[in-house]
């Protein structure tokens, strides 16, 4: 199904609506052998899950994922495997109001452009409620790339203009521990701090608030990703820009590359004991649509949530006559902190994909 699906070897298709039964995934060409549990699966769809602080949406869900087919005795079978969240606390009547009434920055005109029908409850398949298949497929994909010993991990750099400061030299594992540690997922405490409190003065004023993330893939081989089309980077772009409220991604030095000098911005190549090593990173762990065998390193920027409870102008589809709306019900007032789960998962389902590309490339 174009539009709903995503890879070429390690491929998902997404379904279900944000205030429709449930949502899942059916994740084929994952190779049989793989240790997989609901529980492996469940980590990830915990970190994701409405509802878990203060500064989330208040939708209480939990999200509790049954696996359905594609494992037997705890491994993957080489089938495809189905996986199934329940919707449990839509509250639908929240959108009674906005049925004719398309919401600013969300996707209702749009849909309604390209289907001509639309469930006005929720934003559809358009909802963050769509990730949670995502999410879950990456679950099974981070658990062949630790097989390699590939670890992805991410964390908020920057938040309603609060920006972390982030200590050289602090390895992955430590950032993603720091960032698990409040509920911005930001690694510096003092900044997170600071974030909590604005996300709060604008929720006040009715408001929201955008922010960048950063996800980081280490222990990736060089020689992962295509030399033309489908790029490493090119990939991994398509597959975070397919995130909702993701406006722009950037790799390594990213649009900062355009100030640089040639002899700045290349990584010099180094000797070393597994081969040549790269001194600084500044190409972000891709070079020729090629992994380095360095870091891989990703931004995103994320838009303020588009569901605010300040008054806004749009349409009466069914009068043709401006009107004001205030939308009720129960938003994220900042998405990067909620994004972070989901940008990992897509960056894994980029990497899981490649890798088992590789397979097929040389002898
Ligand atoms: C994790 C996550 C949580 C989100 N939470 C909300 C939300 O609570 N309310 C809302 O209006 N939009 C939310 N969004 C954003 C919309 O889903 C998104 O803006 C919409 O799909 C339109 O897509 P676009 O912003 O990419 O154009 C969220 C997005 C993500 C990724
Ligand atoms: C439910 C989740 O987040 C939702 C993401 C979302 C949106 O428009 O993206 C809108 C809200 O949901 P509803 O459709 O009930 O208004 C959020 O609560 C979730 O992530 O599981």
């Amino acid at each position: 199904m174009a539009g709903n699906s995503f890879g070429t070897v390690f491929r998902i298709t997404t379904w279900g609506e944000s205030h429709g039964s449930g949502v899942g995934v059916v994740v084929d060409g994952c190779p049989a052998g793989l240790a997989l549990s609901e529980e492996v699966v469940q980590g990830e769809l915990d970190r994701r899950r409405p509802g878990q602080s203060s500064i989330s949406t208040q939708r209480k869900e939990e999200d509790r994922v049954e696996i359905l087919s594609g494992t037997f005795d705890g491994v993957t079978t080489g089938t495809p495997i189905s996986m199934l969240v329940w919707n449990r606390d839509a509250k639908s009547s929240a959108y009674d109001a906005l049925r004719d009434r398309p919401r600013p920055g969300h996707a209702d005109l749009t849909y309604l452009a390209r289907y001509g029908v639309r469930d006005h409850r929720g934003g559809g398949r358009a909802s963050a409620r769509e990730t949670v298949g995502r999410v879950a497929a990456g679950a099974v994909a981070k658990r062949l790339l630790a097989e390699r010993g590939i670890l992805v991990a991410g964390y908020v750099l920057e938040l309603g203009g609060v920006r972390a400061d982030l200590l050289e030299g602090l390895d992955l594992s430590a950032l993603r521990e720091g960032a698990e540690k409040n509920p911005v997922r930001c690694p510096d405490q003092i900044a997170a701090a600071k974030m909590v409190r604005a996300i709060e003065a604008a929720r006040e004023a009715g408001d929201s608030l955008g922010g960048i993330a950063e996800i980081v893939a280490v222990g990736v081989p060089p020689g992962l990703g295509e030399p033309v089309f489908d790029k490493l980077d090119g990939d991994l772009a398509r597959a975070l820009m397919g995130i909702g409220a993701v406006k722009a991604v950037e790799i390594g030095a990213g649009v900062e590359a355009a100030r640089m000098r040639g002899s700045d911005m290349n990584d010099p190549i180094l000797p070393g004991p597994e081969g040549p090593r790269f001194e600084t990173n500044n190409a972000g762990g891709i070079l020729g649509g090629i992994s380095t065998g360095a870091p891989i390193v990703c931004r995103i920027a994320v838009k303020p949530t588009p569901s605010i409870s300040r008054p806004q102008r749009t349409v009466d589809l069914s009068r043709g006559e401006a009107v004001e709306i205030e939308i009720k019900g129960r938003h994220d007032p900042v998405i990067p902190p909620r994004i972070v789960p989901v940008a990992e998962a897509m960056v894994a389902l980029v990497l899981a994909d490649h890798l088992l590309r590789l397979r097929a490339a040389r002898i």
